[in-house]
């Protein structure tokens, strides 16, 4: 196929190690990122591709490196997943492709890198070793049991099995060494990282954030502020105290935490913002102000209600109704600018243990999104009410969420996407306001998130 000229870097994550070694959750996590920030990232699994050519429940036998069948069955898998990522970065734009395999031989890795490199596509070997026998049983029993390959055997029998699997890689594993490949190696979930010949951003940006990952059990949790004076009166942005049911809802906030987290140390971070501050005032913890968490920038329309950005500037407000993900208002923000400037805060999130953040609708909704993996379109619709806390438990490939709602009223601040186009007037029709219904469309709160309602003493 005639590959189309692409000025764009292309790069392809190539995954390197035995199984069980994380391999899998590192995809998944550096695709997160990059599609958060809007870089078109996709993981191709080899695992998956082999399983539909030969089915789920292959014997050991078949991994055996001498086995020629099995080998050559093996590497038909990794051809047609490799021709799947080439396509996907000729035909969809590809820019981040993730190549989820154990590529565990030189020759493996020489074949992905003479066949990737010609076509002007760098490539990144991510290589994840672990000898820590307790973190790769973990991983066998949390992930590997619930493979389809599993799926039909007795866990004892499947652990014993994928083990026999692990031994059939081992005999055959080639840690890199090829000093003339860029790579990343992280030992024991990056208790010590080696990094050679790293060139460009895309690359510095990969190490960075896998420098910053770790895998140890810790709760996430978010809420935005209490109610505000400014959101009691409908109007966006400004710095406005807690209205007193916000103060409410800042007293009540340490006992909902401490039930949740027992004696345990928590980080709290707050905007600079009153209302944040304000909400985090009783919290016996260490607390932390970010100007990186502040509310999206309203620009011109600060102050105002949605009422009146639709009377003052129709235009615009039906620009956001079209597309609210990028539209930026006149001397503020988008959501597009905020997930940019947040993407420190992200770096420095995935290091921290438990934490919490008390934050704005917008802001909430960047960070909520990140985990829970929303695309751009529906992020700035996220439901994310007043006097809630959300409680993240990352898992291997997901967040577990729970949301606890204080039983202290709070007005709605959230302004559902209207399901019809708005027109785009360039100047305001008269009698147009509000003729356009903005009727509620099927909620994205969460489908099945638990939800407790705490009550004030
Ligand atoms: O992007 P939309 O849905 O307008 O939500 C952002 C708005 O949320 C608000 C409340 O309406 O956040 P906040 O509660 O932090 O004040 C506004 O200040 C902000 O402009």
């Amino acid at each position: 196929m005639a590959s189309k000229m692409n000025f764009t870097p292309r790069i392809a994550c190539v995954m390197v190690g035995l199984p069980a070694r994380g391999k899998t959750y590192i995809s998944q996590k550096v695709c997160r990122y990059f599609t958060w920030l809007g870089i078109a990232a996709k993981v191709f699994n080899v695992g998956n591709c082999r399983r539909e050519l030969y089915g789920a429940q292959q014997d050991n036998t078949f991994f055996d490196s001498n086995n020629v069948s099995g080998k050559k069955q093996r590497m038909e898998a990794a051809s047609m997943t490799l021709q799947q990522m080439l396509n996907w970065y000729d035909q969809e734009d590809g820019v981040v492709g993730i190549y989820d395999a154990t590529n565990s031989t030189l020759e493996r890795r020489s074949w992905l890198y003479n066949t990737l490199t010609p076509k002007g596509i760098q490539v990144f070997f991510i290589e994840s070793i672990c000898d820590d026998e307790s973190l790769v049983s973990a991983n066998i029993r949390d992930v590997k049991l619930s493979s389809p390959d599993y799926k039909l055997m007795d866990p004892a029998l499947a652990v014993s099995d994928f083990q026999a699997r692990i031994g059939q890689y081992t005999n055959q594993y080639q840690t890199i060494v090829e000093q003339d490949y860029s790579y990343i190696k992280l030992i024991n979930v990056g208790s010590q990282v080696i990094v050679n010949m790293v060139k460009g951003y895309l690359e510095s940006r990969i190490v960075y954030y896998l420098m910053n990952l770790h895998i140890k059990g810790r709760k996430i949790y978010m809420s935005r502020h209490g109610e505000s004076m400014y959101n009691l009166e409908g109007k966006l942005g400004g710095d406005s105290d807690l209205s007193p049911s916000g103060r409410l809802y800042a007293e009540m906030l340490p006992g909902i935490i401490k039930e949740k987290l027992g004696g345990k140390e928590l980080v709290v971070w707050t905007s600079t913002l009153k209302r944040t501050i304000q909400t985090s005032e009783h919290l016996p913890y260490l607390k932390q102000h970010r100007k990186a968490l502040d509310e999206l920038d309203a620009g011109v329309c600060d102050g105002l209600t949605y009422e009146q950005v639709e009377e003052q500037y129709p235009e615009d407000f039906a620009r956001r109704d079209d597309d609210k993900y990028n539209y930026r208002y006149h001397g503020g923000e988008s959501y597009r600018d905020v997930v940019h400037r947040l993407e420190p805060v992200i770096m420095d999130l995935e290091r921290q243990g438990d934490i919490l953040i008390i934050g704005h609708q917008a802001v909430i909704r960047c960070i909520y999104g990140y985990f829970m993996n929303y695309n751009q379109e529906d992020l700035p619709y996220i439901k994310i009410p007043l006097h809630t806390l959300i409680e993240l438990t990352p898992k291997a490939y997901y967040c577990e969420e729970k949301f606890y709602k204080a039983d202290v009223p709070a007005v709605d601040t959230h302004r559902a996407k209207p399901t019809e186009p708005r027109p785009i007037h360039t100047q305001a029709a008269p009698g147009s306001s509000g003729e356009v219904p903005l009727l509620p469309t099927p909620s994205l709160f969460p489908s099945s998130p638990s939800i407790d309602t705490f009550s004030p003493s």
